[in-house]
């Protein structure tokens, strides 16, 4: 299973080279597949901000990539390039507040630098740290799939329907994917008939990028309206939804993609189960609950045009792009330190104490 796993790492969003960040432009796939280079913080602060970059791993990656051009920009300017190399950091936090890794990613950075002994020098440093950060995620997502997979042969080992939303994959992480990771292996196991891709209004995450990922290597997959989910639930024969998270609480809470708690409350009405997929990045044990994780909220514009064309009334719009499950409709969240069944403040305590399983 491994080796064609990794098969799908040929579609990436993240490259690092010569010194620069290379980013797969999201906003325009899969018509166009454009890479933009950046050279400067301030514009991988807008290119999270923009979503050219998006999903909680990759905007983690892609600011921990933009401290070092921050650090090769503030060290030529000469003074206190480390006053600006923190004014560069506060402008990455400021791109978007939900994803935890923007911010795990961020602090892990600047620990690197308080670390530093006093002959060393803080680019290479930096630069070895944030490459460690792209490649950790990576074997992140190869451990999860193993462990997904172990969980559904548990509970129903033949091939079945399952549910995702949002897209987890290639184009969201540093290697194939957190939710559409486990998809991938279980498939490769004979174990998945058909995948349902939420399309994910607005962005359309799941008919754009999710329904690319999985056609592209003939996994069968079905997109459909976000508000069609219960109805397929019902009347599909779907097992398992399975999504990624942007910020887990200590007790088991998870906010993802907005959709996502509606899909939990009725995968638990039709006795469907509901599996959330994060590296440890994604696990925030500072916030006691999910009532406390800032949600996003996107530009009304979002949801009353369509392309640039206005398709809404003149109404304003309310455009929340996460919200949260409780912890008490998840089965299971699958990390790279191991699994929690039916998550609680103790389980998660647990696991958070737990060394990496690879
Ligand atoms: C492995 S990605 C997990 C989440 O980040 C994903 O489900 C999601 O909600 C992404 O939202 P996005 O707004 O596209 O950044």
């Amino acid at each position: 299973m491994r080796d064609r796993l990794l098969a799908a790492e040929k579609v990436k969003a993240i490259d690092w080279r010569d010194g620069a960040l290379y980013l797969l432009d999201q906003r325009i796939l899969p018509f166009e597949e454009t890479w933009i280079a950046y050279t400067s913080a301030a514009g991988v602060a807008e290119a999270i901000r923009s979503m050219v970059v998006r999903g909680a791993p990759a905007i983690g990656i892609s600011a921990a990539y933009a401290m070092v051009l921050s650090a090769r920009a503030r060290i030529a300017e000469g003074g206190d390039w480390q006053a600006a190399w923190e004014e560069d950091y506060a402008l990455l936090a400021d791109s978007r507040p939900t994803a935890v890794n923007l911010f795990w990613a961020l602090s892990r950075m600047r620990d690197r630098l308080d670390r530093l002994k006093e002959d060393a020098d803080p680019l290479a440093a930096l630069e070895v740290e944030a490459i460690a950060i792209h490649e950790s995620d990576r074997e992140a997502n190869l451990t999860m799939a193993q462990l997904g997979v172990d969980l559904i042969r548990k509970h129903q080992g033949n091939a079945q329907a399952i549910l995702t939303h949002c897209n987890t994959g290639a184009l969201a992480t540093g290697g194939f994917g957190t939710a559409l990771g486990v998809i991938r292996g279980a498939f490769i196991e004979g174990m998945v008939e058909r995948v349902y891709a939420d399309e994910t209004r607005p962005w359309l995450q799941g008919s754009r990028l999710t329904a690319w990922e999985l056609a592209n290597e003939g996994i069968p997959v079905t997109l459909n309206a976000d508000s069609a989910a219960a109805h397929i639930m019902k009347t599909k024969g779907v097992t398992w939804v399975i999504v990624g998270a942007d910020r887990i609480t200590a007790n088991g809470d998870v906010a993802n993609k907005i959709g996502t708690y509606q899909l939990a409350v009725n995968a638990m009405h039709h006795g469907v189960r509901f599996m959330v997929v994060a590296p440890s990045s994604t696990i925030d044990m500072n916030l006691a609950s999910g009532d406390e994780i800032p949600i996003e909220e996107r530009d009304g514009r979002e949801l009353l045009e369509v392309g640039g064309k206005r398709v809404g009334a003149d109404v304003d719009a309310f455009n929340p792009v996460f919200d949260v499950t409780p912890a008490d409709l998840i089965d299971a969240i699958v990390t790279e330190k191991g699994i929690v069944e039916r998550p609680d403040t103790a389980k998660m305590a647990q696991l958070m104490c737990r060394k990496r399983l690879h």
